[in-house]
């Protein structure tokens, strides 16, 4: 039994009494008075239910609501989520509009910065929702299509949106706003509705038809209680991330000061549809296991195993039922107790296939090349994907990419006369660190980086073996963006909140092993373009003494050398040793590929240079161009030069597809600037 105590923390003076004398109280030296002492039956007449939606309205901080401004994101990120999942899931490219706008509480509306209230619209595109589904998904917690499959989605458990709405009702008393329409030839509903939070059940005050002007779709209004702060971790910051790791999603921004941010379309499929697998026998718990034998519709536990796992084949199916001494005939029903733990223990120890991984989607290297290239200022990009792994079951896959430098034209810029600088100021820009972005089933995510298994494992790699400073236990320095993506049927996260990934060693390796990658193609672009850049100053240097060494040997030779044929071989004399055409490639000023960096790209002043792979999966037509290695070429000898620069077109142009950009380079040459050979050393 316990005593009932005050609420107040004990202060010094009313620490606990050392020796047996009565309590009392410290300032009057009275005696205290007993706690009040509860029975039994005055406890059990307490006892009653807590509705799923009583626990989360005091727990919300739970489910991202902690405080207004990561609300106000939670809300955008739930609803966004959804639009994305449902128009995925019908095969519709989604088109997403999201609006945020100030609502003045009592007086003009505040500038956004200072405003407590705000109305969130999310706009998509997608299949709609059924009618009658309406009033429970938007105001009944844990309700939802997806949390009974095994398959990669955005949200998982059936609780996000409502949730949105539970706490804009607790801030604001607005209900959420819903239209929704299933196709052009059905009717658009508008429902308004709350959340009865002792029963968890829809109240609804509004449901009418209505004339929408889109023709499929869904619109939630939600009016919340929030922070609008930009910088990291905001409204702003999310959407820019969800874009780069979904780039075949359009999506419009109106912000709450009322500018408007568009982050189009720049790959033009969708990803391929994830299928729903059955859970594999490693990653279910004895619990479920029991629950799952209870459950199941077939009639023999050698049924039962065949057609409730995943890779469990028939004749597997009764092997594992003759090891555990059980009748593969047996009904599962009546497996219980030390029977169905052996059965547990036996398919543990049985070797079974890894799970399939078509219930995966992950973003693929060239769309993460092209949603870092979309939104990252950079002169060096790169992605791995790495190939499937599996985690207590459940299969996964990680990809990591890499955004390096400044984009060509802010180089020019840091090239300008410095203006002189005040103490200390701009001290940093040295220091400056990178930038971890870190996404699950492709959605950012924004808080508790340091509790994420991503986050560590950029941490643990040793950057400095790739030529990137790092300080002991510390983020890699330099101007560089690292992108991690988890793809899993089943995320660990390490809260409700869903925003670090657990630790486990298996996903904790594939990270690693990925950013390795990344690392050892950013180590050798770095050492190329430095010996290039070496290379290319001795070279100019050179050319500066060309005219006036020629002008000199004509005149010893009185006059008659034929000073253009001397001044292209001494030309030639200092390209070839200065690294010739490699040089050139390093810098980016050849027109061809990072060579030996696949699927990364590099940026230089003249326009973007990709890799053949990379541009190989973007524009097919381009590539049908190109001559199969193997075939016979029918055509005029050329030049080993000539015919690598043309490849190399060729390669840029497609790469130049992917991003949607006029390739300058891709011109037909001039007849009076040759390729230049490649240089003997
Ligand atoms: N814009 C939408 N278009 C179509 N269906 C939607 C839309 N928004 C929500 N839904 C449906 O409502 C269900 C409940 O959504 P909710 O956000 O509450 O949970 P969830 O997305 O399943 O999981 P999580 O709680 O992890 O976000 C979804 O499973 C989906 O089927």
């Amino acid at each position: 039994m316990s005593k009932k105590t005050s609420a107040a923390p004990p202060s010094k003076s009313a620490a606990a009494p050392t020796s047996a004398a009565p309590a009392t109280d410290a300032a009057s030296k009275k005696p205290a008075k007993p706690a009040q002492l509860v029975t039994a039956v005055e406890m059990g007449a307490r006892q009653r239910e807590i509705s799923v939606s009583e626990f989360f309205t005091k727990n919300r901080h739970l489910l991202g609501f902690d405080n207004p401004r990561k609300a106000l994101l939670t809300c955008v990120k739930e609803a966004v989520d959804n639009a994305l999942d449902a128009s995925e899931e019908a095969g519709i490219l989604p088109d997403v509009t999201v609006r945020l706008e100030v609502v003045p509480t009592n007086g003009p509306p505040p500038p956004a910065s200072q405003a407590t209230r705000f109305r969130i619209t999310v706009t998509d595109n997608g299949p709609g929702i059924v009618r009658q589904h309406i009033p429970r998904i938007f105001a009944k917690l844990l309700y939802g299509s997806k949390f009974h499959r095994l398959r990669m989605s955005r949200g998982q458990q059936g609780i996000g949106i409502s949730a949105a709405g539970m706490y804009g009702q607790l801030t604001t008393g607005k209900p959420v706003k819903i239209i929704s329409r299933t196709g052009p030839r059905a009717a658009a509903h508008f429902f308004e509705v709350q959340i009865d939070t002792k029963k968890n059940e829809p109240l609804v005050h509004e449901n009418k038809q209505i004339e929408w002007d889109q023709p499929q779709g869904t619109q939630v209004t939600l009016e919340v209680e929030g922070k609008y702060q930009k910088g990291r971790a905001s409204v702003d910051d999310w959407l820019e991330q969800t874009s780069i790791a979904n780039p075949h999603v359009k999506l419009i921004y109106h912000t709450p000061e009322g500018e408007t941010k568009e982050y189009p379309r720049t790959y033009h499929e969708l990803p391929p549809a994830p299928r729903e697998i059955k859970p594999h026998p490693y990653g279910i718990e004895f619990g479920m296991f029991l629950k799952m034998l209870q459950d199941t519709k077939s009639q023999t536990a050698a049924g039962f195993l065949a057609s409730d796992f995943c890779r469990v084949s028939s004749q597997l199916a009764e092997e594992i039922c003759r090891a555990a001494k059980v009748s593969p005939a047996m009904k599962p029903r009546d497996i219980k107790g030390s029977a169905a733990e052996t059965l547990y223990q036996t398919i543990q120890q049985t070797k079974i296939m890894a799970p399939p991984t078509n219930c995966l989607s992950p973003i693929g290297e060239k769309a993460i090349l092209s949603g870092l290239y979309k939104q990252i200022k950079g002169e060096f990009y790169t992605a791995v994907s790495r190939p499937p792994a599996v985690y207590r079951g459940n299969p996964f896959v990680i990809e990591a990419g890499l955004a390096y430098g400044n984009r060509p034209e802010d180089q020019a810029k840091s090239q300008q006369p410095a203006v002189p600088k005040a103490e200390g100021e701009g001290e940093d820009e040295h220091t400056e660190l990178a930038r971890v972005i870190r996404y699950a089933n492709r959605v950012p995510l924004l808080y508790q980086q340091s509790a994420c298994a991503t986050f560590k494992a950029v941490l643990s790699t040793t950057w400095k073996n790739y030529g990137v400073a790092q300080s002991r236990g510390a983020l890699p320095a330099g101007p560089m963006v690292i992108f991690v993506h988890m793809a899993s049927v089943w995320v660990p996260f390490t809260s409700e909140s869903k925003e670090a990934i657990a630790d486990y060693d298996e996903i904790q390796k594939e990270i690693t092993l990925a950013l390795r990658e990344c690392g050892r193609r950013l180590g050798l672009f770095l050492r190329r373009r430095e010996r290039a850049a070496g290379e290319y100053r001795r070279r100019n240097i050179f050319e500066l003494y060309i005219e006036e060494v020629v002008e000199a040997c004509s005149r010893l030779k009185g006059g008659k050398l034929p000073k253009e044929k001397l001044k292209q071989q001494l030309q030639k004399i200092a390209t070839s040793r200065t690294g010739g055409m490699k040089t050139d490639e390093a810098l980016g000023r050849a027109g061809g590929g990072p060579e030996g960096l696949p699927h990364s790209i590099i940026v230089t002043a003249e326009g973007i240079e990709g890799d053949a792979a990379v541009a190989s999966q973007v524009e097919p037509e381009t590539n049908t161009a190109v001559a199969p290695e193997d075939e016979p070429v029918q055509e005029e000898p050329m030049r080993k030069a000539e015919k690598r620069g043309a490849k190399q077109l060729q390669k840029k142009a497609a790469q130049m597809a992917l991003f949607g950009q006029p390739n300058k380079r891709n011109k037909p040459h001039k007849p009076d600037k040759p390729h230049r050979p490649r240089g003997k050393k």
